[in-house]
């Protein structure tokens, strides 16, 4: 209805342009001096129904505009006008209006007046448009208490005042004008407010607009956002075309959740590399950046660039030392490469800093020095007082440590404090050299990274409880900014996260708010795992979630139950527990496996393994430890040493294979086993060629999930004569060339070490096991 009166209005009234026969037949109703006419008045006149705010009004309106108006005098008899619209004119006096006490909406716009609000005020004038004018002066409104809208663009005003009593004052718009200041708008109910154009230099006296919605201060000098941090409700910041040249100054607007759209175009600011995914970074909310839908992808661009989670943290430190490694002419660390039966053993303490994992670590490979010794990493920071080169850490030079992972010699490296840390291979096959075990402690980046290796840790967990001990100890130790000892607080809650929403990530967790009591926990959990005691007496800690059992002890003797212990050849003993923990397999994990299998069959029957041949000659997983046992081939085919690579015959399906292979990675990396075999392939070396082949489907990381807790239950094998950490490289000789095709001959030597021990039954333990070394040292 509103339309068709509106349009029925200008079809009486016509414009300028209008054609020259319309323009005869209303010229009689228009004067030549721009003085409005009673009868151009009355043509002018409607009512008009108005749908405001979900009610129906009924204006009684006046719209005149572009007649090159001067003197609208005529208007004083209209008192009952409720609207009055008189854009596009020449009018300079707009007195009339004091005699209009109805009027609820004025537009005067395009116009020449000088004096603003020159009228006496209409009680509920609520909507007032004087943009374009040649106003200068604001002055005081008071009497306006009804005004919700005010557009004073285009005019001469350099402040703003006048303002404090509007209570309703919802949409105010000073676009181009003069005002270098923001004030004068203090706890205004506003929620549009557009200032562009003018020489505005700071943002400022806006904290008290907590209804803003909507802000346009573009095209001002304005070189900081700060001063809109506690605008909550904004949705639209307009910013273009002024002087912020920071990307930091974003992080302004950060607490403001509701801000969606924000545009910083022709800022200095667009210049700096990577400007759009920082911001997005540090605004997630937004949707619409300079005018452009923010996308998913950048949105996870922005995160894992900016403030990557821990898994993406460890897949690049891994790829990095990778491929650093691949890059390097390589030692081959025969002591810790993967056995064919069991990893080689090592110890992970992990936790906040100044938990105590250190000293633990030192302690227990003090008191169990014929199992354990500490794997001194690498740090680029300077040593504490007492510390010792080598015996700590190896403290080295940024440089140096640098060169270290270009030379690929690290399995993992992590910054923390802004300090380099980093466990380097040869640190582990020290230890292992001395036919013992490894124990190591780091933060949960490098557990993170670890897991990715084919390392298979124990990972124990120390975690503060109480924290306000935790803060103490921090600060006894003496040497901790506030800064760092906030952020090693704060790590506390990541690693309780991880505990209870990964079962299984950490095999056990130790409260660390006393010292001696932890290490007595520890202590008594490391005995179990070398067997010197009873499962079962560790009480004191807390089993990490979804595991039925409480101490690892317990854990391990419920997978002595449950093996074919006689099959000492059998590293199938995990896939057999899991085959039955395992309700069905999907038709994916099947055909996968089948794959498997089918590609070990024909590279025994002396088919070209091809894309696999380091593969084939030594176990070489490609994905997260904890995805191993998964992903071990079947029982039969995969416990049988392999031929060499190069003995002919037809080529195996190796684009399907080693798809699967990357696609299950997640990495599309191999494993640094395969270069060292390939290595001592190359030199025809004489280390064992055990099989292990484990390529991984992504049905199997599903599986994985599903099962964790399952699949933890199991993590140690029994020892293999060829086990690195009981001095068993001899053994692992004696795998290839003495028993190699004879599982039986194994199984039989596995069974009378056994049996010299004076064990009944092979014992699940065996990993730590102090007979299994003594009975390795004197071989
Ligand atoms: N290679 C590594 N990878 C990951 N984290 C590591 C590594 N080496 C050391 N860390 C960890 O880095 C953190 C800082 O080590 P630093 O030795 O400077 O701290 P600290 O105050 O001595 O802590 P703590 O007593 O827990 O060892 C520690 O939590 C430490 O365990």
């Amino acid at each position: 209805m509103y339309k068709l009166l509106f349009e029925e209005f200008f079809l009486q009234v016509p414009t300028k342009h209008a054609n020259a026969s319309n323009s005869n037949r209303y010229y009689s109703m228009y004067s030549n001096d721009g003085e409005l006419r009673e009868e151009q008045v009355s043509k002018g006149l409607s009512n008009l129904g108005l749908s405001a705010t979900g009610l129906q009004h009924t204006y009684l309106c006046l719209s005149v505009p572009g007649r090159d108006l001067k003197n609208v005098s005529t208007l004083c008899n209209y008192i009952h006008l409720q609207k009055l619209e008189l854009p596009c004119n020449k009018i300079k006096d707009l007195s009339c209006v004091s005699h209009m006490p109805h009027l609820i909406i004025l537009d005067a716009s395009h116009n020449q007046l000088t004096d603003f609000f020159g009228f006496q005020a209409p009680k509920n004038l609520k909507e007032v448009n004087f943009s374009h004018n040649q106003m200068s002066v604001m002055k005081d409104l008071s009497e306006y208490s009804s005004l919700t809208k005010l557009i004073l663009d285009h005019n001469s005003f350099s402040a703003i005042r006048g303002l404090e009593k509007c209570e309703r004052l919802s949409h105010l718009s000073l676009a181009h004008n003069s005002i270098s200041r923001i004030r004068g708008l203090d706890h205004l109910p506003l929620r549009e407010l557009r200032l562009s154009g003018n020489a505005i230099q700071k943002i400022e006296n806006l904290q008290t607009l907590r209804k803003l919605q909507v802000l346009d201060l573009s095209c001002n000098r304005i070189q900081s956002l700060s001063g809109l941090q506690k605008l909550y409700l904004l949705g639209t910041a307009n910013l273009e075309s002024n002087l912020i040249s920071e990307i930091n100054e974003a992080s302004h607007l950060h607490d403001l959740k509701l801000l969606r759209d924000l545009n910083l175009l022709k800022n200095p600011v667009q210049d700096q590399d990577d400007y759009r995914l920082a911001v997005i970074f540090l605004l997630q909310h937004i949707t619409l950046l300079d005018q452009q839908t923010v996308t998913a992808e950048e949105k996870v661009s922005s995160v894992n660039k900016y403030d990557p989670p821990l898994e993406v943290i460890a897949a690049r430190d891994h790829m990095t030392n990778l491929l650093y490694q691949l890059m390097q002419p390589q030692v081959i660390f025969d002591s810790t490469l993967p056995s064919m039966d069991t990893p080689y053993p090592m110890l992970v303490l992990t936790g906040p800093q100044a938990c105590g994992k250190r000293e633990l670590a030192h302690k227990l490979c003090q008191q169990f020095s014929e199992y354990f010794a500490y794997g001194a990493c690498h740090t680029t920071r300077g040593p504490y007082y007492g510390e010792e080169d080598g015996l700590d850490y190896h403290f080295v030079t940024e440089d140096e440590f640098q060169t270290m992972i270009q030379m690929g010699k690290f399995v993992q490296t992590m910054q923390y404090g802004g300090h380099w840390y980093g466990l380097s291979r040869e640190s582990i096959e020290r230890v292992a050299r001395e036919g013992l075990a490894c124990c190591i402690h780091m933060e949960l980046e490098g557990v993170y990274s670890l897991k990715n290796s084919y390392f298979e840790p124990r990972y124990v967990l120390l975690i503060p409880t109480a924290v306000e001990n935790y803060v103490c100890c921090l600060k006894a130790r003496g040497f901790y900014s506030n800064a760092q000892m906030e952020t090693a607080v704060s790590r506390i809650d990541s690693y309780a996260k991880i505990n209870r929403e990964k079962p299984g990530f950490f095999d056990n967790v130790i409260s660390c708010d006393d010292r001696n009591e932890a290490y007595v926990t520890l202590k008594q959990l490391v005995k179990e795992y070398l067997g010197l005691e009873e499962p079962g007496g560790v009480s004191s800690s807390i089993t990490p979630d979804n595991t039925s059992s409480n101490s690892t002890g317990k854990l391990l003797a419920a997978n002595t139950e449950n093996a074919d212990l006689t099959d000492s050849y059998s590293k199938n003993y995990q896939n057999k527990i899991q085959a039955r923990m395992t309700p069905q397999r999907t038709p994916a994990e099947t055909t996968s496996s089948h794959r498997r299998e089918q590609l070990i069959r024909e590279a025994l029957n002396g088919k070209s393994p091809g894309a696999y041949a380091e593969l084939f000659q030594r176990s070489a997983p490609t994905a997260p430890s904890s995805l191993a046992s998964h992903s071990r081939p079947t029982a039969g085919p995969s416990s049988t040493p392999m031929r060499p690579v190069g003995l002919g015959g037809p080529e195996l399906d190796e684009h399907s294979s080693s798809e699967e292979s990357r696609a299950s990675s997640g990495l599309s990396m191999r494993s640094s086993a395969g270069v060292h075999s390939a290595e001592s392939l190359a030199r025809g070396s004489d280390v064992g060629s055990g099989l292990n082949i484990e390529p991984l489907d992504m049905s199997m990381l599903g599986q994985e999930r599903d099962s964790k807790g399952s699949e933890r239950i199991s993590p140690t094998l029994p020892s293999s004569p060829g086990r690195p950490g009981t001095n068993t490289k001899p053994s692992l000789l004696d795998a290839q060339t003495s028993s190699a095709g004879n599982p039986d001959h194994l199984k039989n030597e596995w069974l009378k070490r056994q049996a010299g021990l004076g064990e009944k039954e092979p014992n699940m333990n065996h990993v730590f096991h102090p007979e299994t070394k003594r009975e390795a040292k004197s071989k």
